[in-house]
């Protein structure tokens, strides 16, 4: 039978990437992507703003919205210092089960909690499922008419705090006006536009970092 595309990206991950270094994984990842075959990675530029903004957070629990083939969890698994915690929602189960190769590849399972299902089911359980407090970051990344409802639910469900920063994935590209609109009009944030480009190609997009002030 046919095989996926996310399927593809893990056979070039266990094909050219060493076992345990993390590095090296995200780097295999991008070269496929490059040469072979586009993927919704955020990719190595946007990337790297997403590792100066974990690195200065220097977060230990974190929540990512999204986590496709796993490339983002293991840039920001990666980084997080000791007994730092990420847990990452996936809807899709065939992604779910490719990003999970990757993150063990990578070997940074120990850091990762992968849940499958619906960011609006999960949001509201964190704390009751997971023993989760506040999120120091939470990276956004899933589907762009979710941002705002979720933010508004880790509003609501008190899973931010003073402090706690939100990136946001292609705010440009697609676009998300009505969370760019809210977050910017705020006086509960304070926001930053990182402009980059959409991954593996020359078209325009950026990151949106958000401080929640309390
Ligand atoms: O959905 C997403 N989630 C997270 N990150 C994404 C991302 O980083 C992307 F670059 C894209 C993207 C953007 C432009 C394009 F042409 C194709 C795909 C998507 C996306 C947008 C609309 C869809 F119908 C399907 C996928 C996503
Ligand atoms: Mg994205």
């Amino acid at each position: 039978t046919q095989s996926t595309r996310p399927q593809r990206l893990l056979a070039a991950v266990h094909k050219k990437a060493t076992r345990g270094n993390p590095r090296s994984v995200v780097k295999a990842i991008d070269e496929f992507c490059n040469q072979n075959e586009w993927a919704m990675n955020v990719g190595n530029e946007k990337g790297e703003i997403l590792d100066s903004v974990v690195s200065e957070t220097n977060p230990g629990c974190v929540l990512e919205l999204g986590t496709y083939c796993g490339y983002s969890t293991v840039r920001i698994a990666s980084l997080l210092p000791p007994h730092a915690q990420l847990i990452t929602l996936e809807f899709n189960p065939d992604n779910a089960a490719v990003a999970r190769q990757v993150i063990a590849w990578a070997g940074v399972a120990e850091k990762v909690r992968l849940v499958e299902g619906e960011s609006g089911e999960w949001i509201p359980k964190m704390k009751e499922q997971f023993g989760v407090k506040t999120f120091d970051l939470v990276f956004l990344d899933h589907w762009k008419n979710r941002y705002l409802l979720d933010t508004k639910l880790m509003e609501e469900c008190g899973l931010l705090k003073k402090g706690s920063v939100l990136l946001a994935d292609n705010v440009v590209c697609p676009g998300a006006p009505d969370y760019l609109e809210y977050i910017r009009n705020s006086p509960q944030y304070k926001s930053q536009f990182f402009k980059s480009h959409l991954e593996y190609t020359k078209a325009e997009d950026g990151l949106e970092k958000s401080v929640f002030l309390g």
